[in-house]
């Protein structure tokens, strides 16, 4: 008798369907556009470089377009999150963050009241740590195995066609060897980098009133880079270099990008990690629910928090000699990106409440060893 195998279909994905972009003309922020159609032509990348420099040194974000990955694929990963979404709560909570262990990877539900308000966080979050052997015996859901074979490449080919790039161009406009961001950030180490499927649940005007409209406070994000596939609802706004707040505008098939903390603790600041922050929709959308995709980049486990030995970094006074041989040399003491990491993640999540300040006025700062951050969520 044949053994028996268990060869049920994986449970039938809802679909989501995007809605309309709005109609109201906002402030939008001027975000740099980067092809990366131009990346493998023949001289194109130093070009692209170029193109980027400004978007990192003065905004921090910048949106991606012609990154190879189909609508087709992108639609699908929306399918898989939207349907975990719809899931009941004790499915859902069967693999949830532990935020004792600074841990991101798992299900996050919203549970925590907005500052001293009595409204509730209004988003879910989903966060899938890379398909490598590092993290094989990480428990998933049950949705997230049966569709391991879409999500396992899906998550590798963002960071192939469109992390490893942006990390070469780094590179570039660094003067740089081409792979020192590669190596530190790369697919196959250990590092806290994950795929997230995030959705935001409308509310009433009334009770957005209570705590300002503001669905996410100002904040920097604690990694490498953030990766958020372009979606309609706008909602997301970035403080920009004269401290005002700018709009993020779809691009429909793009990829906003910003540069997070550990990169710019690498490029002493060179790279800037803008903060950011997630309102209620303009009128005609905030009814919608709204669910993101996004890649998050981590440094590697491994990587030193010391300043990559970049001549530009000299040459423009961010760096001294003497700090660049600092970095060069083995600094024992250099807190690395899992310790950085999951305290920080740890620091911030274990906290009951989240507060509603703008995140102009942020004076804490959170401390690891050598390196400290403003602390945009004290
Ligand atoms: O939902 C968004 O557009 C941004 C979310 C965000 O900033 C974050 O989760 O760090
Ligand atoms: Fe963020």
């Amino acid at each position: 008798m044949p053994a028996l195998v268990n060869t049920s279909p994986p449970p039938a994905l809802l679909s989501w369907t995007e809605p309309p972009v709005t109609s109201e003309s906002l402030d939008w922020a001027p975000l740099t556009i980067i092809d990366l159609a131009k990346f493998d032509q023949p001289g194109r990348k130093q070009e692209l470089a170029n193109e980027l420099k400004e978007a990192v040194k003065l905004w921090g974000f910048w949106t991606v377009i012609n990154s190879g990955i189909s609508q087709d694929q992108i639609s699908r990963q929306l399918d898989i999150g939207y349907t975990f979404f719809k899931q009941p709560l004790a499915e859902k909570k069967k693999v949830t963050c532990n935020f004792a262990e600074g841990n991101y990877f798992g299900y996050r539900e919203p549970y925590r009241l907005i500052g001293s308000s009595d409204v509730k966080e209004n988003m879910e979050m989903l966060n899938l740590p890379k398909y490598t052997p590092h993290y094989e015996s990480y428990p998933r859901h049950d949705l997230i195995q049966a569709y391991k074979d879409e999500i396992q490449p899906f998550h590798r080919l963002v960071w192939d066609n469109v992390i490893r790039k942006l990390f070469i161009l780094f590179a570039i406009i660094l003067e740089l060897p081409e792979e020192y961001f590669v190596e530190r950030h790369h697919y196959d180490k250990p590092s806290e980098d994950h795929l997230r499927y995030m959705i935001y649940h409308p509310r009433p005007a009334e009770e957005d009133a209570k705590i300002g409209g503001q669905w996410s406070a100002g904040h920097t994000d604690f990694g490498a880079m953030t990766l958020l596939f372009s979606q309609p609802v706008a909602a997301l706004q970035i403080r920009t270099p004269s401290n005002e707040w700018k709009w993020v505008k779809h691009v429909p098939g793009g990829i906003t990008c910003n540069a997070a903390d550990t990169l710019s603790f690498l490029t002493k600041g060179y790279i800037k990690s803008t903060v950011h922050r997630v309102v209620r929709p303009p009128a005609d959308q905030a009814h919608l629910e709204r669910l993101g995709l996004f890649y998050f980049v981590r440094p590697g486990d491994d990587t030193p928090m010391v300043p990559a030995p970049s001549p530009v970094l000299i040459r423009e006074g961010y760096l001294s000699e003497h700090e660049e041989k600092l970095g060069k040399e083995q600094d024992t003491d250099a807190v690395n990106g899992f310790e950085y990491v999951r305290a920080r993640v740890k620091n911030v999540h274990s906290r009951n409440t989240r507060h509603v300040h703008d995140g102009r006025g942020a004076k804490e700062v959170f401390r690891v060893k050598n390196l400290e951050v403003q602390d945009f969520y004290a």
